[in-house]
């Protein structure tokens, strides 16, 4: 196939159950009802006037970051990247996908690249045995520059880095141009500072110096990101309605989801894109997660996101999808063709459980599974659509990064919700903040206090008692 990327839709339709899927009539209607919604869209994304497409301008930004990054690769046994949701998921999916699960363990990998995205102390203590804070460099990726989690991170390693004697002229910040403490940080640091364009959000931030700085340390031309995001980009504005990928699959799942399927499941087929998974559960969730319409009226918004893995989650969830309430539409991601394969010796030719292998691969055997999986649930009622990679080239993954964060922001559109904002995670931040002493919180802390007590005063604790054997 010459496409780098297809959308098999075909299977979120029916001719009859227009219970489960979409009936082909109502399929032929979705221009009139869904048309206009996807005209003002598609006219914001041709106009360059959508967030999405401050992308393409970031790419003025790469050979700045391409320097900062070789420089860094020079000097540097260790790159220790800081942040959170949209500060690093992006850059997990690009680490995972281009290099795989174990490019740290490669004795040629150089630097290693080491993603922290949470305040577990025992996950920090682990990596400070492992590393060596000297060889290390430090990225710290925070959009407001006042998320609770990734300042703590920084403070500690901050700390930890200067007390080796590390130069603090090579720390990058990466964050929104502002008059704020990020900022002041990195101008008294006189450090590396590479801005996100501010009306770019964290979880749309891939394709920007958030996704292209990791890239460009393990060695992957973020050009090539772009590349991919603007074929789809082409497509979605040259691809007449009825052909077009992004309407037909974005209107399929807002009508299902008005049929009963709530939760949105992305099948990965290749542990490649676990990381992938996650960081389209973080841009669904954030993004379409949203109580109120842009018209101050009450959402009818209802999905939820679910990343699943496959070949390995068939033996895990795929039970519950099959027989529990048909309340999912399902999404595979399939790769055509891998960069490589391993081809099944014949042994034991004597037992039928292992004899049938020969001649076999285990990419082919992975897309066997990834279709049986599909029709089983697609002959039992479950709505399925089918995404396929040309390859595992860094363009496809950033045309896979540009198609979700359309679909989003279309879905978005029918909705009638903001794809941008995320109003549900302040309310856990500000008692964060006032708990912690933040000192512009602290007339809320009171408050915030008290219904911590409250809180706490109707727990049930139920306790398992244990005593290690010999301690009786
Ligand atoms: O990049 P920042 O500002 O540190 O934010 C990290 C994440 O926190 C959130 O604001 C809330 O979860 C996300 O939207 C964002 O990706």
């Amino acid at each position: 196939m010459n496409e780098i990327i297809s959308v098999d839709a075909g299977h979120l339709l029916s001719e009859k159950d227009g219970r489960n899927f979409i009936l082909h009539d109502e399929m032929e209607g979705f221009g009139k009802k869904y048309g206009g919604t996807f005209a003002a869209f598609r006219s914001l994304l041709k106009e360059k006037k959508s967030p999405l497409t401050l992308s393409f301008a970031e790419e003025s930004s790469i050979p700045r970051i391409r320097s900062v990054a070789q420089e860094l690769a020079e000097k540097y046994e260790n790159v220790l990247l800081l942040g959170i949701g949209g500060s690093a998921l992006g850059a997990r999916a690009v680490l995972q996908f281009t290099r795989g699960p174990y490019y740290n363990l490669a004795g040629q990998a150089r630097p290693r690249l080491f993603i922290v995205d949470n305040l577990d102390p025992v996950l920090v203590k682990n990596l400070e045995e492992l590393i060596d804070i000297r060889k290390t460099a430090l990225v710290y990726i925070s959009k407001s520059g006042s998320t609770p989690e990734t300042a703590a991170l920084f403070i500690h390693f901050y700390r930890k880095y200067r007390e080796a004697g590390g130069n603090l002229k090579d720390i990058v910040i990466i964050c929104d141009p502002g008059d704020n403490g990020i900022n002041r940080i990195a101008k008294s640091l006189r450090c590396h500072l590479l801005h996100i364009p501010p009306e770019l959000p964290g979880r749309y931030s891939v394709l920007s110096p958030v996704g292209f700085l990791p890239a460009e340390l393990i060695g992957v031309d973020s050009r090539q990101l772009l590349e991919g995001a603007r074929a789809v980009h082409r497509s979605i504005i040259d691809a007449p309605l009825q052909e077009n990928a992004l309407f037909i699959l974005g209107a399929c799942l807002y009508e299902l989801s008005a049929k009963g399927k709530y939760i949105h499941v992305l099948f990965n087929y290749s542990s490649l894109l676990s990381e992938f998974g996650l960081w389209y559960m973080q841009l669904w969730a954030e993004s379409l997660g949203k109580r109120m319409c842009l018209t101050g009226e009450p959402s009818q918004a209802n999905t939820t996101p679910l990343a699943c893995l496959g070949a390995t989650d068939q033996h895990s969830i795929l039970q519950l999808f099959k027989e529990c309430p048909s309340d999912k539409v399902f999404g595979f991601i399939n790769i055509e063709s891998f960069p490589v394969d391993i081809a099944l010796a014949g042994e034991f030719p004597d037992e039928k459980e292992y004899s049938y292998f020969t001649g076999h691969t285990l990419g082919e055997q992975l897309h066997i599974e990834q279709l049986s999986t599909e029709m089983s649930l697609a002959r039992d009622g479950k709505p399925c659509y089918r995404i396929t990679l040309k390859d595992m080239s860094v363009p496809a993954l950033g045309a896979l990064f540009y198609f979700y964060e359309a679909l989003v922001v279309f879905i978005a559109g029918l909705w009638q919700i903001n794809p941008y904002d995320q109003p549900g995670v302040e309310e856990g931040k500000n008692i964060t903040y006032s708990l912690m002493g933040r000192s512009d919180y602290s007339r809320l802390r009171p408050a915030y206090e008290s219904a911590v007590a409250e809180y706490k005063a109707g727990s049930r604790i139920f306790s398992i008692p244990f005593k290690p054997a010999g301690l009786d």
